[in-house]
C-alpha cells in the first residue's frame, strides 16, 4: 500500500489521480491533499477518499470546513502545500498544483525521503537544478508524469543513458497548428481553449497553443533525464499517440505508444516499477487510425519555443523570469486583457531586460519570480 500526498487535487491531473486512487483502494491510500479555491470538488474528494489532512487557498475556506469536517484537519496557503507535501504518513507526492508555487513544497518533500511523482513542470523549469541536486543528495526518485517525459522514461527502462543519441518530444501544435502568424492577430480566448487531442486545465492548453509548453517539457527534458539541449529535438506531431522517443547511438528508436489519456502516466508513476491495468482505458488500434503525421518544427512560427530554448542554453534566473513571464502573460489572455501574440512578446520583453544570475539559491528565486510577475502586471496597466 502506498500512502499519497496530492498537491492540485481539484485540478484536471489532480482529478484524474483521484480517480485511479478511488480505482485502486489495495494499492494506494490517500494521506493528505490541497486545493486551491474549488471548495466544492474539495468536499467531494474528502468525501470519497477521506484523508487526514487537507488544505485550501484561503484561510476563510479552511475555516468553514473544519466546522464541517471536525475529524480532518485543515490548513491553507503555501504553508499548507508544504504541511500537505511533507505529512510524515505518506510517502508519495503527487505534484500537480499549477506553477512555481509547487517549488517550495517539492524541496520539502525531497529532504523528508519522498518520492515524488511531478506533473508541475513549472517547479522544474523555474529551479530545476536545486530540486535535483537535492533529489541526489537525499537519494529521492522524481518520476515524471508529464506524457512526454514519462514516455521518455519508459523508452529508457533498462538501457544505458550513455547510449542515447537524442530525445525527441513530439508536440500536437496545439489549438492554433493550422494557423499562420497572421491568422493569430485576433484568436479568442475560446479558440485557444480548444486544444485538438487533450483535455487540461486552462493555462496549459494556451501554453500548447502557443508552444510553450514544448519550451517548458524541453527544459523539464533536460532536466530530469541530464540531457544538453543539443540532443533534445521536437516534432511535430498531430495525433499525440507517439507520446515521444529516444534514439540510441545504433540508430534504434524506442518510443511509447498510446491514446491521449494522462491517466497511463499518471498511474504509472504511481505503480512504478510495476504496471496496474487501467480502469476505463482505451486501447490503440493503429489500424483503425491508419496514418501518423510528422511535421518539423518551424521556430519562427512558433516563436515561445524558440525563447525557452535561449532560456534553458543560457540557465540562471532567466529560466525563472521566462517562467514567471509565461505565467503571468497567460493570466493576463485568460482575463482577455492582453492578445495572444501579446504572451510571446512580454515574455520576449522580459527576458531582454532580464539580468541573469546563474546557479541562484531559493531566495534569489523566489524573489526573481515574484518581481517579475509585477514587471508584467506594470507592462500592461
Ligand atoms: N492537465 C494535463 O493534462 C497536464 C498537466 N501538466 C502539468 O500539471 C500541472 C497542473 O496542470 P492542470 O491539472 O492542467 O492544472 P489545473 O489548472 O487544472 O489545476 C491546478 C490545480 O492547482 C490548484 N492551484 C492553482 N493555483 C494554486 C495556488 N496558488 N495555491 C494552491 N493551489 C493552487 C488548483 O486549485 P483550484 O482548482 O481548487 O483552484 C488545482 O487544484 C501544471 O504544471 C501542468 O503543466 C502536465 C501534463 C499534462
Ligand atoms: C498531456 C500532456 O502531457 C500535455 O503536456 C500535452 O503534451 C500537450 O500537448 P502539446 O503541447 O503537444 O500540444
Ligand atoms: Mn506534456
Amino acid at each position: 500500500m502506498k500512502k499519497i500526498s496530492l498537491l492540485g487535487a481539484t485540478g484536471s491531473i489532480g482529478i484524474q489521480t483521484v480517480d485511479i486512487l478511488k480505482n485502486n483502494p489495495e494499492n494506494f491510500h490517500l494521506v493528505a491533499f490541497s486545493s486551491g479555491k474549488n471548495i466544492e470538488k474539495t468536499r467531494e474528494i474528502i468525501q470519497q477518499l477521506h484523508p487526514e489532512l487537507v488544505s485550501v487557498q484561503e484561510e476563510k475556506d479552511a475555516r468553514e470546513l473544519s466546522k464541517e469536517f471536525p475529524k480532518i484537519q485543515f490548513t491553507y496557503g503555501t504553508k499548507g502545500l508544504v504541511e500537505v507535501a511533507t505529512h510524515p504518513d505518506s510517502t508519495v507526492l503527487v505534484n500537480a498544483v499549477l506553477g512555481s508555487v509547487g517549488l517550495e513544497s517539492t524541496l520539502a518533500a525531497i529532504r523528508m525521503g519522498k518520492t515524488i511523482a511531478i506533473a508541475n513542470k513549472e517547479t522544474l523549469v523555474t529551479a530545476g537544478h536545486l530540486v535535483m541536486e537535492e533529489a541526489r543528495k537525499n537519494n529521492v526518485q522524481i518520476l515524471p508524469v508529464d506524457s512526454e517525459h514519462s514516455a521518455i522514461f519508459q523508452s529508457m527502462n533498462g538501457e544505458n543513458p550513455k547510449r542515447i543519441e537524442r530525445l525527441i518530444l513530439t508536440a500536437s501544435g496545439g489549438s492554433f497548428r493550422d494557423k499562420t502568424r497572421e491568422q493569430l492577430k485576433n484568436v479568442t480566448v475560446k479558440d485557444a481553449l480548444n486544444h485538438p487531442n487533450w483535455s487540461m486545465g486552462a493555462k496549459i492548453t494556451i501554453d500548447s497553443a502557443t508552444m510553450m509548453n514544448k519550451g517548458l517539457e524541453v527544459i523539464e527534458a533536460h532536466v530530469l533525464f541530464n540531457m544538453p539541449f543539443e540532443k533534445i529535438d521536437v516534432l511535430l506531431h498531430k495525433e499525440s499517440i507517439i507520446h515521444s522517443l529516444v534514439e540510441y547511438h545504433d540508430t534504434s528508436v524506442i518510443a511509447q505508444l498510446g491514446t491521449p489519456d494522462m491517466r497511463v502516466p499518471i498511474q504509472y508513476a504511481l505503480s512504478y516499477p510495476d504496471r496496474l491495468p487501467l480502469v476505463g482505458g482505451t486501447r490503440l488500434n493503429l489500424a483503425q487510425i491508419g496514418q501518423l503525421h510528422f511535421r518539423e518544427v518551424d521556430f519562427d512560427r512558433y516563436r515561445a519555443l524558440k525563447l525557452a530554448y535561449d532560456a534553458g542554453k543560457a540557465g540562471g534566473t532567466l529560466l525563472t523570469a521566462m517562467n514567471a513571464a509565461n505565467e503571468a502573460a497567460v493570466a493576463l489572455f485568460l482575463e482577455e486583457k492582453i492578445t495572444f501574440l501579446q504572451i510571446e512578446e512580454i515574455i520576449e520583453q522580459i527576458m531582454n531586460n532580464h539580468s541573469n544570475i546563474l546557479l541562484p539559491d531559493l531566495e534569489t528565486i523566489l524573489h526573481v519570480d515574484s518581481e517579475t510577475r509585477k514587471t508584467v502586471a506594470k507592462l500592461v496597466k
